[in-house]
């Protein structure tokens, strides 16, 4: 496969990243799917609107590009706040966050990314910041060097992460709102990729756009990027509106799985077949085969795997299903004896 063409390969330049920006939802009314995380949301910020007070720290996880940014942008949009954005990794002292913590007005949005990537300093020092809207800082220095302590406008912190394990529980205790994101169903997905060709103002057929939803690993960031690309293949190949059969020659040409599957699923499913007779194999086994971090595997994988019915837990571990003989076109051990009797 080739990963510079395949949109399922998650790794984003930041071109993608810009034109993945035009077709983010802004408001509630935009965002399709997540029902249930979506009308809890509506309700508490409809409540702290009335009331003029800041929104509880909200936590949104689940696999990438189901909508965890999306969100967050859309909680500053009807609380009609501000937002600053951050993540983990970049917010390596306490000062780096004292300064955009003391910069907030009143019910701002703070948006950290990867907020499971927080250094345990930078995560304690958050701790009264979301408690108590307080925190110390360090004035002067040498012999003069003491703590003052600074209050903050009421603020919600928004975190997100694709690894919700490896959040403390001190820190996931700090959210109020903690809302998991789902895959999307093909029929979601396709009333998206109508919406982002609204946008892009592409026609396409309904067919064409159930095509491209089914190829997208559940996944509106998927689901987006194979939608640009099919529309190269419109624009250059037929005559600019997307209709299945460009949507299926294109699809092709790019070597998108029919399922959506991307190169990790797929490795997931032969490494099971291979090396491990089908399963069962215990998960970190299989992590240490495939090259891949045991959480990252469970939190990030093998939800859709399971989801799709591709594989599925046992007590023993995981084994995968005959759609996943089927779909890599390997027979599966003992139907094959039927022949040799
Ligand atoms: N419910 C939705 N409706 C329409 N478009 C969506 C929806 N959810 C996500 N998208 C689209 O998918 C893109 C990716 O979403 P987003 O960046 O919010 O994912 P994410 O969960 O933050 O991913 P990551 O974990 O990689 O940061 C967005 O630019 C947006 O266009
Ligand atoms: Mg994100």
């Amino acid at each position: 496969m080739n990963e510079n063409l395949n949109p399922t390969n998650q790794h984003f330049s930041s071109e993608e990243m810009e034109a993945e920006k035009k077709l983010r939802p802004l408001s509630f009314d935009d965002f399709s799917g997540q029902a249930q995380v979506l009308e809890n949301l509506q309700v508490f910020v409809k409540a702290a609107n009335l009331r003029n007070e800041a929104l509880d720290h909200t936590l949104f996880h689940g696999p990438p590009g189901l909508g965890k940014t999306t969100l967050a942008n859309i909680l500053a949009n009807e609380l009609n706040v501000g937002i600053k954005i951050t993540s983990g990794p970049v917010l390596d002292k306490p000062g780096d966050l004292a300064g955009l913590l003391t910069n907030l007005e009143e019910r701002d949005v703070l948006f950290i990314d990867e907020i499971h990537r927080l250094s345990p300093v930078v995560e304690e020092y958050l701790y009264s910041a979301m408690e108590d809207f307080k925190i110390d800082i360090m004035i002067e220095s040498g012999p003069n060097a003491r703590s003052v302590q600074i209050h903050l406008n009421p603020f919600t912190l928004v975190g997100a992460t694709t690894r919700s394990g490896l959040l403390t529980s001190p820190m996931r205790a700090r959210f109020g709102i903690q809302s998991r994101l789902q895959y999307y169903n093909v029929e979601l997905l396709s009333t998206i990729v109508e919406r982002s060709s609204g946008i892009l103002k592409v026609p396409i057929t309904m067919e064409a756009a159930i095509e491209i939803a089914g190829r997208s690993r559940g996944t509106p960031r998927i689901a987006n990027a194979l939608l640009r690309r099919v529309r190269d293949f419109a624009q250059i190949k037929g005559n600019g509106s997307i209709d299945i059969e460009i949507a299926k020659f294109a699809l092709n040409a790019l070597n998108v799985d029919k399922h959506g599957l991307d190169e990790m699923d797929n490795r997931i499913l032969s490494t099971i077949i291979d090396k491990f007779k089908g399963g069962p194999v215990g998960l970190s086994t299989l992590a240490t085969a495939v090259s891949e971090n045991a959480e990252t595997i469970e939190e990030v994988y093998e939800p859709f795997l399971i989801q799709e019915g591709f594989i599925y837990r046992t007590p023993r571990g995981r084994e995968v299903t005959e759609k996943a003989y089927i779909h890599l076109g390997k027979i599966k051990p003992g139907l094959g004896g039927l022949f040799n009797e």
